[in-house]
């Protein structure tokens, strides 16, 4: 198998100091967080691999301990993203995770924890574009789904065209038992997987799926043990390439389109309710208090 790194990628990824490149928006300076916490460096958070052969990047995230997505982080995802999409030869994107257990855990809850309002602004626009990168890419896109995907974890993973997951894990949006509500592009994108009722339920309760109950719900599309499920993932990708490129994305473009119709004409309203809702002291209350249950539940 020939094996190379992005290295672009990498060298883009490694110097985050202007962002984001992603479409529909000027480069801002960006406020350096002092609150997001996390066991791994920038550079370390994100490695791009391709495969020349299968014409196939992976994208691990490896943001320990749970993959939460910070501001940083998700820049250097939608920087990799827009490169891999303009690397002619690459096909597809695996996204996989290196955190035990876990392959995304959302939101990194720090970032909405008594946020300066220009971060929280510029945090939102970048998580609205990296998602409609991700949900409209050319590029044919496989969740590696090893552990728990949560909230804006399955914010990716729905995004993405095809899904592994791994047994016995969570999936789904609990955003409620934060005392927040997730954006409506979110839960449009699982109701376009699992349909009203159950997105419907699942919301107003904040229920987690367990990955065999995802699967029934069509929320994932093949659940395979934890060791198998990366391999499974590029089969299934090789399989999905049979497909002429331009025809899948077309299908995909025809598919989505009602859901980014409607995601470009609510994506400043979207954006005002996040940033005047979550700085209120009921919000900061419950988010405090949820983060001290993660914390004393050990
Ligand atoms: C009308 C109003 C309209 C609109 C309002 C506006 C918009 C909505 C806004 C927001 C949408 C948000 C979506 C989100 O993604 S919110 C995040 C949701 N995620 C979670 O709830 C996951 C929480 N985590 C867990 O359940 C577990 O950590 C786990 C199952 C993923 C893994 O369990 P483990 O036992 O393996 O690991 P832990 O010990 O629990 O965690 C390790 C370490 O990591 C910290 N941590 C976990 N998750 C997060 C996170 N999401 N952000 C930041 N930090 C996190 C955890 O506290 C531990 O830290 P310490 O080691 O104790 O310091």
């Amino acid at each position: 198998m020939t094996m190379r790194s992005f290295g672009l990628i990498r060298q883009c990824c490694n110097a985050l100091v202007r962002v984001p490149l992603a479409r529909e928006k000027s480069p801002v300076s960006l406020p350096i967080s002092h609150l997001s916490r996390s066991l791994t460096t920038a550079a370390e958070a994100l490695k791009i691999t391709y495969d020349e052969k299968s014409e196939v990047a992976t994208m691990h995230l490896c943001r320990k301990p749970v993959n939460g997505l910070s501001l940083e982080f998700i820049t250097q995802i939608s920087i990799a993203l827009e490169k891999l999409e303009n690397e002619r030869s690459c096909r597809g994107v695996i996204i996989s995770s290196g955190c035990d257990n876990v392959f995304c855990a959302g939101l990194d809850i720090n970032e909405m924890l008594r946020p300066t309002p220009e971060r929280l602004e510029i945090f939102w626009k970048t998580l609205q574009d990296m998602w409609l990168q991700l949900f409209t890419t050319r590029l044919m896109t496989v969740a590696a789904i090893t552990g728990h995907c949560i909230a804006g974890g399955c914010l990716i993973s729905s995004a993405c065209d095809h899904r592994v997951m791994a047994p016995n894990f969570k999936i789904g949006l609990n955003e409620v038992k934060l005392g927040i509500v997730a954006p409506f592009w979110l839960v449009d994108s699982v109701k376009n997987l699992i349909g009203y009722r159950q997105t419907e339920w699942s919301l107003m309760k904040g229920h987690l799926f367990s990955s065999e109950d995802a699967l029934r719900l069509g929320l994932v599309d093949k659940v395979v043990p934890q060791d198998q499920v990366v391999l499974q993932a590029e089969a299934d990708m090789a399989e999905w390439l049979q497909v002429p490129d331009s025809a899948r994305h077309l299908s995909k473009t025809l598919m989505r389109r009602d859901t980014v119709v409607r995601f470009r004409s609510g994506r400043e309203a979207d954006l005002k309710t996040f940033v005047n809702y979550i700085p209120k002291e009921s919000i900061q209350k419950t988010l405090h208090s949820y983060v001290e249950s993660l914390k004393s539940k050990k």
